[in-house]
């Protein structure tokens, strides 16, 4: 990974420092765009010392493969957990334990339908204690929608845990670990991304929050024009390819919101045919259908498959929404009933769950959804 800092390579401290400083090459990619004397004269250098840093950096960005057998040992060795409970049994349980760490999920859904809850239910939660199902750790939230509310994750954390967040050094721990980062452009949030790497090892951040990916790029680029479309098709993959890096080097969970679009069509023609990186485009693990289209994930193609997993949120009615799996590397679809509480998310009883493949549905202020389900191609959900 090109963006990968040299801070983490294992060079000497004091050379790292001194190309920061002055010479403003702190990540692999400023190394390796450079030629051989360049270095040499940027650094002052011997030839086989540089060779040793090109070849430091080149080792970073091109990894050798890993056996299968490697991976789960690195895993049991790394002491973190491979999940991180959502302290919604059933949902957990769907997801083998939780959301998974070191990969990106995704929650996608209808604005009011509550992604900006969960994420404020997570971001409690990841502040726990190990022993209590938490990660033991600080959260960074970063925040395009100014949607986060400190009184609201006080809320949460005292009615979900009140046995542990009975008294004021409690509250004063978990409101001192999450960090909340505003960045309401698309720049802002790059500059961000890009320098969070320090930040999550220096905070022993648990959990990192980015909600939500697509309001600024859906405010900054007009989709009609062509040349829009690229240029944001390529930002939001450098953006997933970023937090793939984090998630998978520091093998912590990410969570990012996502808005959802519906795309409507005169005739089924199987989810092959809609394609693509318009913001309706076919997503990998896609949607609910509706009546003659359906909905899925806002951001198109490239962004859908960018995400390892994807939890869609929909409205049942005006007090019972849906969230559904609709994308996962281990789980099946499946799909839980919940309302919003004082507490957060809470998924209703049992025989609440969703087991029918017909149902009508309503999406306050847009149309009447008729959702007819089932399991389609790469786990997505296709009109019959
Ligand atoms: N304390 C609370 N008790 C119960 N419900 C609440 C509470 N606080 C917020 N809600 C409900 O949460 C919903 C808003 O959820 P949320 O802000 O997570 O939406 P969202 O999906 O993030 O929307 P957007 O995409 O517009 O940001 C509203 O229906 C609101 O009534």
């Amino acid at each position: 990974m090109s963006l990968r800092k040299l801070r983490r390579l294992g060079l000497e401290p004091e050379l790292v420092d001194r190309l920061e400083r002055h010479k403003k090459l702190s990540s692999c990619q400023d190394i390796l765009v450079k030629v051989h004397l360049e270095l040499q004269h940027l650094t002052n250098l011997n030839h086989s010392d540089v060779q040793k840093i090109v070849t430091a950096t080149s080792r970073a960005c091109a990894p050798t493969p890993t056996t299968a057998l490697q991976m789960k040992q690195a895993g049991l060795s790394s002491g973190s957990a491979p999940f991180f409970s959502t302290s919604l049994p059933g949902l957990d349980q769907a997801l083998h334990g939780g959301i998974p760490a070191g990969s990106v999920t995704e929650i996608a859904g209808p604005a009011g339908c509550g992604k900006t809850q969960f994420c404020i239910m997570l971001s409690v939660l990841a502040t726990l204690p190990c022993e209590m199902g938490g990660l033991g750790g600080a959260v960074v939230y970063i925040d395009t929608e100014s949607a986060f509310s400190a009184e609201r994750l006080v809320e949460v954390a005292q009615d979900r845990c009140p046995h542990h967040f009975s008294n004021d050094d409690a509250f004063y721990k978990l409101t001192s670990q999450v960090y909340v980062h505003k960045t309401p452009t698309c720049s802002d949030l790059w500059n961000r991304l890009q320098s969070l790497e320090e930040e999550l090892i220096e905070k022993r951040v648990r959990l990192v929050v980015l909600d939500s990916v697509a309001s600024v790029v859906r405010k900054e680029f007009d989709n009609s024009l062509r040349g829009n479309l690229a240029q944001r098709v390529k930002l939001l993959a450098k953006e997933a390819a970023l937090l793939k890096y984090l998630a998978e080097s520091l093998n912590i969970p990410i969570i990012v919101t996502n808005q959802i679009t519906t795309r409507f069509k005169a005739s089924w023609e199987g989810p092959h045919v809609l394609s693509g990186d318009i913001d309706a485009g076919n997503g990998a693990g896609a949607s609910a259908a509706v009546d003659g289209g359906y909905v899925t994930a806002a951001l198109g193609n490239t962004w859908s498959h960018s995400v390892n997993t994807r939890l869609i949120v929909q409205y049942l009615d005006d007090k019972y929404r849906e969230v559904m799996v609709a994308k996962s590397p281990i789980a099946p679809f499946s799909s839980f009933v919940y309302t919003i509480q004082s507490s957060g998310i809470v998924l209703q009883d049992d025989e609440r769950i969703w087991k029918s493949s017909e149902r009508v549905a309503t999406d306050p202020g847009l149309i009447p959804i008729k959702v007819r389900t089932m399991l389609g191609q790469g786990g997505g959900l296709v009109v019959p």
